[in-house]
């Protein structure tokens, strides 16, 4: 049974979020949502997932929507840019597409945020849906309208909020993807349970055995629970202008690392390594008990998350932290949390005090 949870913004609900087990319905939701056979649809996909799922998906929708183009480019975050924007802005004039045609970004969260920006940016907005493959792009990035690509090294620099079409998930592509990249997805998926229910955080410990399995009833609670946290804080501000920020629990010092490691580690482990920092920092300011860092220490490590990194200056660390674009002033916006399952915004947090908690998962606490 396909799941249903439909995303309201200024009460009006803009698009439903489909957990599925295949691609099969996708023409169908297109129909529904008005798309039609005259309706050029281009898929954007990177090397890997065009290789598993392209075909599959075209040959779904070519019976409906006879038009299909299929886009493909480097897969890996160092293709999220401009050059590869270009490429796309390129294709779609080549293919003649108009703001009445349709971009179907198929992939993880690069190709989600990039296929996204593109939408929003090609002849001032065409529709875009997001068909997420990564278990990162199906609880996080596919949803909420953050679109965007990495400038000279800076992490999601240039984007537009632009929410799509539909969010059309089949959680039966996870089987394909490969381990580090489903332990990726883990580190957004705690940071939801951390920053605002700690039951869920506390039902994955629960339930590690069967999500490493990859149980499929299992995974499915898994990835709901995840994008109702997501949906929930989204609908409430979907602009970023308060609550949404948290969030960015893990991200302050997380991008950092992302970046230096040049985007060698993943996403979701720099994040994973964030969050401790940030725990500690809590503890630190007296907010977590020794015993609370402990345990969201060993929920990330069972679930294959780094909590310590090597190979990085901790001062490089806070300077790369402080260029981010969440600098206010020369403040930067913290998140940590009040308890686990509860996180709020900091902005008075000293380099000192940050410089703690990045000393810390470089294995260096003073
Ligand atoms: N917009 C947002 O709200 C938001 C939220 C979180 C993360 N992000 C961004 O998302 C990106 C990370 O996304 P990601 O982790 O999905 O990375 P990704 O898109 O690079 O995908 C990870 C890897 O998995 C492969 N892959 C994806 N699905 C597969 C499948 N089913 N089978 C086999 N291989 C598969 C991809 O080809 C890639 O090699 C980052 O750029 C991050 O900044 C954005
Ligand atoms: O949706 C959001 O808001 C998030 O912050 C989700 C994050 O997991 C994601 O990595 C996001 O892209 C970070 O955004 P940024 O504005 O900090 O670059
Ligand atoms: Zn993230």
């Amino acid at each position: 049974m396909a799941k249903d949870l439909p995303v309201t913004l200024d009460g009006k609900v803009i698009y439903h979020i489909k957990l599925t087990d295949s691609f099969q319905g996708l023409a169908e939701e297109l129909k529904q949502l008005g798309y039609q056979a005259d309706q050029k649809i281009c898929i954007i996909s990177d090397s890997n997932v065009a290789k598993l799922y392209a075909e599959t998906v075209k040959n779904i929708l070519t019976k409906s929507f006879p038009q299909i183009f299929c886009y493909e480019f480097q897969a890996g975050e160092a293709s999220k840019n401009t050059d590869t924007v270009n490429g796309v802005y390129e294709f779609l004039i080549q293919n003649h597409f108009d703001r009445h045609d349709l971009m179907i970004a198929l992939g993880g969260g690069v190709v989600g945020d990039l296929t996204g920006f593109t939408a929003a940016t090609y002849l001032r907005g065409i529709d875009f849906i997001q068909v997420p493959t990564s278990l990162l792009s199906q609880v996080d990035s596919s949803i909420g309208g953050k679109t965007g690509v990495d400038f000279m090294q800076y992490k999601n620099m240039v984007g537009a909020f632009y929410q799509p079409k539909l969010v059309y998930m089949n959680l039966n592509v996870l089987k394909t993807l490969p381990k580090d990249q489903l332990i990726s997805g883990f580190g957004e998926i705690l940071k939801h349970g951390l920053i605002r229910n700690h039951d869920y955080f506390l039902w994955m410990n629960e339930h590690e055995k069967e999500i490493l399995a990859l149980d499929y009833n299992t995974l499915e609670e898994m990835v709901y629970q995840s994008c109702l946290i997501k949906r929930d804080v989204v609908e409430r501000d979907p602009k970023e202008k308060g609550e949404r920020a948290l969030l960015n629990f893990g991200h302050t010092i997380g991008h950092a690392v992302e970046k230096l490691s040049d985007f060698g580690l993943s996403h979701g482990v720099c994040v994973g390594l964030g969050m401790i920092a940030a725990s500690y920092i809590s503890c630190q300011q007296g907010n977590l008990t020794k015993e609370q860092l402990s345990f969201i220490e060993e929920t990330l490590k069972h679930f294959g998350l780094l909590i310590r990194v090597s190979g990085q200056n901790p001062d490089d660390v806070l300077r790369t932290t402080k260029l981010d674009k969440k600098m206010v002033g020369n403040q930067i916006k913290f998140i940590l949390l009040k308890t686990p399952g509860d996180a709020y915004i900091e902005k008075n947090l000293t380099d000192e005090q940050i410089l703690e908690g990045i000393f810390y998962i470089y294995g260096k606490e003073n």
